[in-house]
């Protein structure tokens, strides 16, 4: 079939679901406000190419919050305001909490295992119990000792080489969570099952490469010969990585069990919890999904948060200061902040309050998936529609947060506080982020107030003593377009401090082997 009569047959499908859309809808209620769009192809040529939480925003401000746009028939919601997210996704979760089917990634690079993609199923509500069960408290696994390890880690390898501080700080969350999901310790740069976890969040990144293949599904069978079939070979080269990731450190872990040298682990734990008599282990494969979706969902964005309170914290060095006054007041030199130091540390929690809102880590919250028709507002929301909520408006609506552009941890200082970032960050309903204590609570208060208490950060200087205005842009890193999951990731390119380790002369523990944190 030549490529015209591949695209005709693909536009009449799409004409098709077009009107099967349509004449489903209930006709005595309109859908939510919009902007207009083409025939059949809808709102295709409006879609921006990255951030379409910008252009969400943008036509939030004519239509209003609820902004419904179509692309090929496909219906898209997109959730400016919190209250209307905190509506329907958390309080009508029942229809809401599915996951768009994509193409390239679940069916043909068979992702379709992994918790962020999987629709809402009995797979997916298996791999929240589990990783709910090890990561929303610290009482199962015990996983503070280790942050505080590797926080100290991170001081350590800061000091040593400050300009590599991304690769470090990168390191940091990669390296606990592999403990806990693997009991896998990773003792160095080259550690190959980080490697390979970090190539597959590139991959999977890489699906926005194919955005046709979810406008048009139909085009999947054309042929790799064909020309346009380039994507039959990108998708087997992913296949191959979607199964290593799942199974690799899985299988390693199990090795070591049966050589008696496990260290207690998510994936210790049930699989001997669900070995039978013959030796076969029930639920494997959600087991190894559960635990390989944990890394992919958790190394980066907690990574990329800690980051974010690097590129502020040198544009404001009097929160730095504030910071610092606070942590010697309470802690004293003679050792590193604890966990038991949160609560007297307000001005500190703030400022990580402040990390998650300001630079919205997800700024489009993972589209959710209605798997029912509903109303809301007068307006008729359709079985199958995409929706985003915006956090990224949320977090910079100036109603909300006066100046929401300047970093301000004082707003959650005091009686007063206005909507707190934890409610959208992590998402909402059946599909909230099962690692958002353990991120939250946990490891980047215990990063961030580590890293102020030993380091003063400023801006680098060029050869001649000028500041360095330092790149803030973000890396989009997985983005599925049309869905748009954007996701940044390495934050902050070039230059961007000299940590300076003059504070309270920590260095003389910090770079000792044991580095426990305690001056002798
Ligand atoms: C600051 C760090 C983090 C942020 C901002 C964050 C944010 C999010 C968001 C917005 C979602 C989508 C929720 C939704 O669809 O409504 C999500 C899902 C998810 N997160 Fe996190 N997350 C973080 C850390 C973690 C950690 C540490 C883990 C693992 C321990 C983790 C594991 C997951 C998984 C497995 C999902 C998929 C859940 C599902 O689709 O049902 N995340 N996260």
């Amino acid at each position: 079939m030549s490529t015209v009569s591949s695209l005709s047959a693909a536009l009449c499908l799409s004409l098709l679901s077009y009107w099967i859309v349509g004449f489903s809808r209930r006709r005595n209620l309109p859908y939510p406000p919009g902007p207009r769009g083409l025939p059949i192809i809808g709102n295709v040529l409006s879609m921006p190419k990255s951030h379409l939480w910008l252009k969400a925003s943008e036509w939030g401000k004519d239509h209003g919050n609820l902004v419904f746009v179509q692309c090929f028939g496909s219906p898209l919601l997109f959730l400016n305001s919190y209250e209307d997210a905190n509506e329907l996704l958390d309080k009508r979760s029942t229809k809401y909490s599915s996951r768009p089917s994509l193409v390239m990634a679940n069916e043909l690079e068979r992702w379709d295992w992994l918790a962020t993609t999987t629709p809402y199923n009995d797979a997916l509500r298996k791999y929240r119990t589990y990783i709910h069960r090890f990561f929303q408290s610290p009482e199962v696994l015990d996983y503070k000792p280790l942050q505080i390890r590797e926080t100290h880690l991170l001081l350590n390898a800061l000091l040593d080489d400050p300009k590599d501080y991304a690769k470090h700080v990168r390191r940091l969350p990669g390296a606990v969570i592999m403990m806990n999901v693997y009991g896998h310790e990773v003792t160095n740069e080259n550690d190959p099952v980080i490697h390979l976890a970090d190539e597959t969040i590139r991959i999977v990144g890489d699906v926005v490469q194919f955005p046709i293949l979810d406008l048009i599904p139909w085009l999947k069978y054309i042929p790799e010969w064909f020309p346009g079939g380039g994507f039959h070979k990108v998708a087997r080269e992913a296949r191959k990585l979607s199964y290593a990731v799942r199974n690799e450190a899985h299988e390693q872990t199990k090795e070591r069990m049966a050589n008696g040298d496990e260290r207690e682990s998510m994936t210790s734990v049930l699989v001997s919890e669900n070995i039978l008599e013959d030796g076969t282990i029930l639920n494997e494969g959600y087991i190894s999904a559960a635990a390989a979706a944990t890394y992919l969902g958790g190394a980066d964005t907690s990574a990329t948060t800690i980051m974010t309170f690097i590129l502020a914290i040198p544009k404001y060095p009097e929160i730095q200061r504030r910071g610092q006054e606070e942590i010697d007041a309470i802690i004293g030199c003679n050792r590193l902040p604890s966990f038991e130091d949160k609560e007297q540390l307000p001005y500190v929690r703030a400022i990580c309050t402040e990390v998650l809102r300001w630079e919205s880590i997800l700024p489009l919250i993972p589209p959710h998936f209605t798997t029912e028709d509903d109303e809301y507002k007068g307006y008729f929301i359709p079985k199958g529609t995409t929706v985003f909520a915006n956090a990224w408006e949320m977090a910079h609506n100036p109603t909300i947060y006066p100046e929401p552009h300047d970093f301000k941890p004082e707003r959650w200082l005091g009686p007063h506080q206005p909507l707190r970032p934890e409610k959208y960050a992590f998402g909402f309903g059946r599909r909230l982020c099962p690692g958002q204590n353990w991120a939250e609570n946990w490891s980047v208060f215990i990063a961030v107030a580590s890293l102020l208490a030993a380091f003063d950060f400023e801006k680098a200087r060029d050869s001649s003593g000028r500041f360095i205005v330092p790149n803030d842009s973000y890396d989009t890193s997985f983005d599925t377009w049309p869905l748009k999951v954007q996701n940044y990731t390495k934050v902050i390119e070039g230059c961007i401090l000299d940590s300076k380790f003059s504070r309270c002369g920590f260095w003389s523990f910090l770079s000792s082997p044991s580095g426990d944190g305690v001056v002798e």
